[in-house]
């Protein structure tokens, strides 16, 4: 995800840093996204992760650090050929029916997706005589996905893609970006939504205070920072559990009721089946990227 420069990578980021007056949006900042990848920008709110997809677009001048797209600056128009942007806000023209729109970008490139495919693909087929101005914000969102699919992108920069959408149009638009990717096609995607971060990339970029925190598989990343919780019924008292995981909440949950914190959720139970500890109504809650993103995102880490 990181190293030399690639003249075939989507998205290559150096050093890139972004000032606003005295504050630094975006700091320091390297990343590569090789073809085909799909990397997911965590964060929580204002950890810089929109000003780095305006920078990795062009449509922001680094203040510091080095941009390339397609192995040229993303702020010429020939750079971004084959980028496809979801922007954070829908942009569209009211008084223009949603066919007419896809037909106007459209015409922008050699080879578009024809319409009524790209429409039907993202379960907007009904809505393509329906001017701009009337659509919901759900439909809107799945307009601007449309636009940005529209020229066979082989990179998509998608900021928070799914804001206001019902679960079978997420649904759909998940299926249309797996198809994306299934043909080659890379992607950045920032999301607040773990479940679409996981669903749709492998590796993961968590951005504290505009510089990166971590980054890796998915999958590592939740071993190394998740917890996991164990909570079970047992005669035992808390105490004599310590030495098997971090006791927390004991007697908070009910008489004989105890969760124990722990990285890995089979090793624990392992533990107490090991140790003797008689339990009932076990419950698992496994390591999530919701904790990753809280703890390395958080001031304190
Ligand atoms: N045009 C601007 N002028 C001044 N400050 C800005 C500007 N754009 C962003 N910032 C600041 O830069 C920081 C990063 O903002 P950014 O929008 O990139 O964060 P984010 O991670 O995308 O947040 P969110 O999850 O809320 O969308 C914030 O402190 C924000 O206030």
């Amino acid at each position: 995800m990181q190293g030399a420069a690639r003249a075939d990578a989507p998205l290559q980021l150096d050093g890139v840093g972004r000032r606003f007056g005295d504050h630094w949006a975006v700091r320091d900042a390297s990343l590569t996204i090789t073809p085909g990848e799909s990397v997911a920008l965590l964060g929580p709110n204002g950890a810089g992760k929109s000003t780095l997809v305006a920078l990795a677009c062009g449509l922001r001048r680094p203040t510091q650090g080095d941009v390339r797209l397609f192995g040229r600056d993303p702020r010429r128009a020939s750079a971004r050929r084959w980028l496809g942007v979801v922007p954070q806000a829908n942009a569209l023209p009211e008084m223009l029916r949603v066919g007419e729109v896809v037909e106007l970008v459209a015409r922008h490139h050699r080879d578009p997706v024809p319409t009524a495919e790209l429409l039907d693909g993202i379960d907007l087929a009904g809505a393509r005589r329906t001017f701009c101005g009337a659509l919901s914000g759900g439909q809107r969102r799945r307009v601007m996905v449309a636009l940005a699919l529209v020229g066979r992108p082989r990179l998509l920069v998608l900021d928070e893609p799914t804001t206001g959408m019902d679960a079978e149009s997420r649904e759909a638009l998940w299926q249309r970006l797996a198809d994306h990717h299934a043909a080659g096609g890379a992607m950045l995607l920032t999301s607040h939504h773990v479940e679409e971060a996981e669903r749709l990339c492998r590796t993961a970029i968590v951005l504290r205070r505009g510089t990166v925190a971590e980054r890796g598989p998915i999958a590592a990343l939740k071993q190394r920072y998740g917890t996991a919780t164990v909570t079970l019924d047992t005669p035992v008292r808390p105490e004599r559990l310590g030495d098997l995981a971090a006791v927390r909440h004991a007697g908070a949950l009910g008489p004989g009721r105890v969760e124990l914190v722990t990285s890995d959720a089979d090793e624990t139970v392992r533990a107490l089946v090991g140790a003797g500890v008689e339990f009932a109504h076990l419950q698992i809650n496994r390591a999530s990227l919701t904790d990753v993103v809280a703890t390395l995102g958080s001031e304190e880490s």
